[in-house]
């Protein structure tokens, strides 16, 4: 990284991003996305090992990891004191004097994701932080609910104060290779969030083959999808790093295609520090510096936040604290 760029992210200039409008289905585009699964999987393979972050920057790329989270929250026994716990998180992640030793006092989280019920509690916690609400919805995580009950929601939830709405695609439109089916689907979604940004959860753990996460990819984007995201969290696997392989040469081919720079979103299981860095390696590889900022790249964790802060103050104080510290998030 540059240096203005190890300040991390809150000195960053804004960069103005035209949103995705879409296009209309080209299916031989479409068609045309062809994964080799062995090599997606030998190159996924060699990323872990690469020291790419060097040591002396890794407090600068743990506070851009931390920047580019969707702090998330998606239980059946949510309640709006655990949103209020985690919103709280959200506005400051990590110890004060921790944040002041890396010199990002005003460091934040990218957004707080939680369902429906539990937006207008998450608004009202994270008022006057700047801090977005993103909703998941569509019936989330299986999206097999009635379709206009589907598209209601949306709007419900979009009311409700949440600018960024997660919506999941109909797996079966992806499995029987119905892609009109899937970009009329994704495009009345998009339609039903107005202003607020939407993201496209494929479930790839449910799609079968790379080649079918590719055509998907590929149609969302062709539909709108501000964001692509591999994962509910609660497929039997969630993100991995030749899916994100996929999704990512996608989004640039996307990008070469039309000029417009759709987000990527993994989610589902990145709970290590670690971890996040060989992500955000693999985006500033494949996507370049520009996609690594919270309005083109975001990680949706439950778990992660509480491992980064451990390895931050690890970086700071050259000691690791218990894991039972930093137990929300
Ligand atoms: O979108 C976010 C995921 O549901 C979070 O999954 P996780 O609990 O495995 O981090």
């Amino acid at each position: 990284m540059q240096t203005a760029e190890r300040q991390g992210t809150h000195q960053l200039p804004q960069v103005h991003e035209p949103r995705n409008p879409g296009m209309a289905l080209d299916m031989d585009r479409v068609l045309s996305q062809r994964v080799n699964r062995s090599a997606v999987e030998r190159r996924a393979a060699t990323l872990p090992g690469r020291r790419s972050v060097k040591k002396a920057h890794q407090a600068a790329w743990l506070a851009r990891a931390i920047s580019c989270i969707d702090l998330t929250t998606l239980a059946g026994d949510d309640t709006p004191g655990r949103v209020a716990r985690l919103c709280a998180k959200a506005r400051q992640p990590v110890r004060a004097d921790l944040l002041d030793a890396i010199g990002l006092p005003d460091l934040t989280v990218g957004a707080v994701c939680v369902y429906h019920d539990m937006i207008a509690p998450a608004v009202k916690a994270l008022d006057g932080s700047g801090i977005p609400v993103a909703a998941v919805s569509t019936g989330f995580p299986a999206g097999l609910s009635p379709f206009h009950l589907r598209v209601a929601e949306i709007g419900e939830s979009v009311s409700a104060g949440a600018s960024e709405i997660d919506i999941v695609i109909s797996r079966r439109h992806v499995l029987t290779g119905d892609w009109q089916a899937l970009y009329d689907e994704m495009r009345a979604f998009r339609a039903a969030c107005g202003e607020a940004h939407v993201k496209a959860i494929l479930a790839t753990g449910e799609l079968g083959t790379l080649t079918n996460v590719a055509r998907a990819s590929m149609v969302c984007m062709m539909a709108g999808a501000d964001f692509i995201k591999t994962s509910t969290g609660k497929e039997g696997v969630n993100a991995t790093l030749p899916v994100s392989l996929v999704m990512m040469r996608a989004i640039r081919e996307y990008y070469d295609l039309t000029g417009y720079r759709v987000g990527y979103k993994p989610a589902g299981g990145i709970s290590k520090a670690k971890d996040s860095l060989v992500y955000l390696s693999m985006v500033k590889e494949e996507l370049g510096d520009r996609w690594l900022r919270p309005h083109l790249f975001r990680f949706g964790a439950s778990s992660l936040l509480g491992d980064i802060e451990r390895q931050l103050e690890h970086h700071v104080t050259g000691a690791y604290s218990a894991g039972w510290r930093h137990a929300m998030a």
